[in-house]
């Protein structure tokens, strides 16, 4: 390093800076600095205060949901005796954790037993001889295990005979519209329940002035009936922005969102749950490979020979999901505190940001710069002592 390189980099070191005040008699420069001042106090007051509530201690809510669904169908087609269904029907399981699901169609094989039948033909079941079927083969995707032997499916068709509950499930036509389509009327209760523990606040949503006889009548209407915790099925769904009549066929997944993000600043009170809707599973118009939602359960019983039986119901129905979320704010000191400090620092940009434009941008950048740094040495100081001491001749 050369030896003035060296002077250079310690007088750097045992340099002492201080600010000093250089007042710009300037409308132009006075009003940017006012506008870069009311931008950070906008932010400050606007954002952080009014939007962000910044000054709030927070809490999650802890939630816990039960739901009743009430109405009733009757069916009355070709391919099933006359029935009428009820919630103990229709609700499977009959509880569910924060969901509940509504059969809509059904695919029904009644009168089963353990017995032995020929599989439903396809390319990999169908046979000429029992050289073509293995005893024990079990494919998932078949109807039961294989006993080795090729039997007649129909007058013209073989396929291998299969040990499994029988008669097997057809490959039938899904009813189109759904077997219960009166479902889009039946109506859900949703009792919700909420906490937030630190500041011990609980809500439900039944709320305070909700009364039994209301309770008895009201249904959730966006505009007239914003807190009625009863909500019609067709009205879910076309909220959701799906017709109930279509999605009932195949079946999908319905999500029913409660928002209950409180300012708890103005009472526990006027913490009020906000609803709205949504499909949840993914309904592709381009690829549509296996949509909606099924399943299959069986209900048994036993004949009057004493043999076991069932009836096989492919369900297809919609699944409702009930997520709650939401934050609670409530003043508090120390969040306050901290983001008073952060917008005092911030508001002490301002003059910063001035000067970076006056000392780059401004056309007497030159000038300000002349006059906003001054460099003084001890000499310096000891002539402006004495300028001071005996006044200048
Ligand atoms: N899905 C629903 N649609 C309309 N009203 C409902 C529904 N579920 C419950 N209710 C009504 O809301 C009120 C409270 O229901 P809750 O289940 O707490 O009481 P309940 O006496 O056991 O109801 P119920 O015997 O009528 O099923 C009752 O008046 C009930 O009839």
């Amino acid at each position: 390093m050369s030896k003035s390189a060296r002077f250079g980099c310690l007088c750097c070191t045992y340099d002492y800076e201080t600010p000093k005040t250089l007042v710009i008699q300037s409308t132009k420069i006075g009003c940017m600095f006012r506008l870069v001042q009311f931008v950070v106090l906008l932010y400050v007051v606007g954002y952080v205060c009014v939007v962000r509530k910044a000054y709030q201690e927070r809490d999650s809510v802890i939630s816990s949901v039960t739901t009743k669904v009430k109405g009733f169908a009757y069916t009355n087609t070709s391919y099933m005796e006359p029935r009428l269904w009820d919630v103990a029907d229709y609700v499977i399981p009959p509880q569910g954790e924060n969901s509940f699901y509504v059969l809509t169609n059904v695919i029904m094989t009644p009168k089963q037993t353990q017995s032995r039948c020929p599989e439903l033909p396809s390319p990999s079941t169908t046979c000429v001889d029992n050289h073509n079927c293995f005893e024990g083969h079990n494919d998932p995707r078949g109807s039961g295990i294989q006993t080795g032997l090729c039997v007649n499916y129909s007058a013209t068709v073989q396929t291998c005979e299969v040990l499994s509950w029988c008669p097997l499930e057809e490959h039938t036509k899904l009813p189109k519209p759904a077997l219960l389509n009166a479902a889009a009327d039946f109506t859900v209760l949703i009792k919700n329940s909420i906490t937030y523990p630190k500041f011990k606040v609980n809500r439900r949503s039944i709320l305070p002035h909700i009364n039994s006889s209301y309770l008895k009548k009201c249904e959730f209407n966006r505009s007239t009936d914003p807190y009625c915790p009863i909500f019609r099925l067709k009205n879910i769904a076309s909220e959701a922005g799906e017709d109930f009549q279509d999605m009932a066929v195949k079946g999908g997944i319905l999500g029913i969102f409660i928002d209950w993000s409180c300012d708890l600043d103005w009472g526990a009170h006027r913490c009020f749950p906000k609803y709205s809707f949504r499909r949840l599973d993914s309904k592709n118009p381009v690829n549509n490979v296996a949509p909606g939602y099924n399943f299959r359960f069986a209900k048994y019983y036993q004949t009057p020979d004493g043999q076991e039986s069932r009836t096989l119901i492919k369900a297809y129905g919609i699944r409702f999901d009930i997520i709650v979320f939401g934050t609670g704010g409530k003043f508090g000191i120390v969040p306050t505190i901290i983001n008073l400090g952060a917008a005092l620092t911030i508001l002490g940009l301002a003059p910063k940001v001035c000067d970076w434009i006056l000392l780059t941008c401004s056309s007497k950048k030159d000038l300000y710069k002349k006059n906003k740094i001054t460099h003084l040495n001890d000499d310096d100081t000891e002539s402006v002592s004495m300028e001071t001491t005996y006044g200048t001749q």
